[in-house]
């Protein structure tokens, strides 16, 4: 058995809490599978590394609009696969490296296994490798063992085989058929990357739309859009998948009666759960919610005291820049318990990284309704935007929702080129409480750049006075 001062279980956002000012901290970082997690190894980071590529392979089929003729004569997937993962895998490599041998480490401790609480107080690490077990106990825990995919129970499923975005982006080639079951983010961003590469993709959703958390607006545009890109497969829900000579059949029941689809690979893609069945949190006192996320408070401690936790674990946005933000959180109040901060969720943004792209932040349209907010909605197109006319821009828009009285913001919503990096004003504004006026008139917006996009929704919002 061996005391520490800190442990930290997960390297995804949880690796960040350790640096320089626990150098008097005895500290032990746990983990049970690639180091640095979720983003880097199987999440944002090679995923928009394959989105820029398919970005640049989708180009030539619209080139001819502006006079260009431009052709894809080949797509070698070894290649796109291996620049990217050549360049992430050192990246983890040299982490655990760092943790293991360098100077600033000297107090710190990696294990390479499972994490488990056996009483309370102590965490029992099964090696990766073996059977080993070491037991550690220690004064504070920080949790961030983050998610992992749900696989639906799907008679068939596991006997054809099926990719989870743990493994698809590393298969060994390029399938000619891909059924994707979810039609969520991972669906979306993974339906574009495939088709724009030359897989014929089919999308199959339970639901009406695809990313149906959307405002509506957005999900019904993403929607007619994907459904000229690719297939789309909506109100379906899979009931048997079987393996045969001519591929993986998907049986599948609709509306509209039993339907069916021969794919060569399957991606599931249906939502993420948090790890906390792993941590055995019963040997503690910390709470878990319904769907098994981590209850924290607003320091991000957990009903036990001194365990705070992070990131996908606990928190219902799974996010990488929420679980950065909750580790900065969890670090501070660590290093100064006597003066705790508070995390910030109060204007939480995402964006979606498919084709094109879609960026989001507060309340949609129809949660305004719901929650019976007094609103007010801005829109812009970027087809009436000057540089939106150089893109030739037909579907994108933005929309802002504010309160009528105050033209404070209440949420905004954009879809197509650009949208993640576009929306972030809004972002900002709504951070430090920039009405809507102030906001489009008390800043000069670059001419004829894309965030006129904003301004201009920000300028057709109806305000009083
Ligand atoms: C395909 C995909 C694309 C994404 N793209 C984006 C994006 O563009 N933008 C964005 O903001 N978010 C994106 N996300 C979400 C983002 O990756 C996560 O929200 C974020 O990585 C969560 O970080 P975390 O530190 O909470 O968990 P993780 O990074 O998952 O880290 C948890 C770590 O804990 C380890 N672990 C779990 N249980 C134990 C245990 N018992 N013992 C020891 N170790 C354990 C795991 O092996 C893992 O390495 C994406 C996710 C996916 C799947
Ligand atoms: N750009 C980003 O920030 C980004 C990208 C990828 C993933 N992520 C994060 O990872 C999380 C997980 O992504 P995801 O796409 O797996 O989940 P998701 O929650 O975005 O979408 C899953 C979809 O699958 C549907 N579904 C559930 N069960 C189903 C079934 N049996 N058959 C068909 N459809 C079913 C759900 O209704 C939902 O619409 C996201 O919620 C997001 O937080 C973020």
């Amino acid at each position: 058995m061996t005391h520490f001062d800190l442990v930290v279980v997960g390297t995804g956002s949880g690796n960040t809490i350790v640096t320089k000012q626990f150098a008097d901290w005895k500290v032990a970082i746990v983990e049970r599978g690639t180091f640095g997690g979720t983003c880097l190894n199987v999440g944002c980071i090679p995923t928009k590394m394959f989105v820029h590529t398919a970005d640049l392979a989708a180009v030539p089929s619209a080139s001819s609009r502006f006079g260009v003729d431009e052709q894809l004569t080949g797509v070698h997937w070894p290649e796109i696969r291996d620049r990217i993962f050549h360049r992430i895998d050192p990246i983890s490599a040299s982490g655990a490296e760092y943790r293991l041998h360098h100077a600033n480490n000297v107090n710190v401790t990696l294990y390479h296994g499972t994490g488990r609480f056996t009483a309370d107080g102590e965490l029992t690490v099964t090696s990766a490798e073996g059977g080993q077990t070491e037991v550690l106990t220690a004064n504070k825990f920080v949790l961030a063992a983050g998610s992992r995919p749900i696989v639906p129970f799907i008679p068939g499923l596991e006997e054809v085989g099926f990719h989870t975005s743990e493994t698809i982006m590393r298969m060994e080639q390029l399938p000619r058929r891909l059924g994707i079951i979810g039609s969520g983010f991972v669906a979306a961003e993974l339906a574009h990357v495939f088709s724009s590469l030359g897989v014929e993709v089919t999308v199959i959703g339970r639901s009406d739309l695809m990313l149906r958390h959307q405002d509506r607006e957005i999900a019904v545009r993403y929607t007619e859009i994907a459904q000229e890109r690719y297939n789309v497969r909506l109100d379906h829900d899979t009931v048997r998948v079987k393996g045969r000579d001519d591929g993986i059949a998907l049986e599948m029941l609709s509306p509209q009666g039993p339907d069916e689809l021969v794919v060569d690979e399957l991606l599931v893609a249906v939502g993420r759960t948090p790890n906390s069945d792993v941590l055995n949190l019963g040997a503690t006192g910390v709470e878990l919610e319904e769907d098994g996320r981590v209850i924290v408070d607003e320091f991000q401690e957990t009903a036990a005291e001194g365990i705070y936790a992070l990131g996908d674990l606990c928190s219902p946005y799974q996010l990488k820049h929420v679980a950065n933000h909750e580790a900065r959180v969890v670090q501070h109040n660590l290093l100064h318990p006597e003066n705790r901060i508070k995390s910030d969720h109060r204007y939480v943004p995402h964006a979606v990284f498919g084709s094109p792209q879609v960026a989001s932040v507060g309340l949609t349209e129809e949660e305004a309704i719901e929650q019976g907010v007094r609103y007010v909605v801005g829109r812009e197109a970027y087809a009436d935007i000057a540089y939106g006319w150089a893109m030739e821009d037909t579907t994108g828009f933005a929309k802002i929702l504010a309160d009528p009285d105050t033209g404070l913001l209440l949420g905004c919503h954009v879809i197509g080129p650009q949208a993640a990096t576009v929306i972030q004003p809004v972002i900002q504004a709504m951070s430090f409480g920039l009405d809507a006026h102030r906001m489009a008139r008390g800043q000069y917006w670059i001419h004829p750049a894309m965030p006129e996009l904003i301004e201009n929704a920000l300028l057709n919002l109806k305000l009083k006075g």
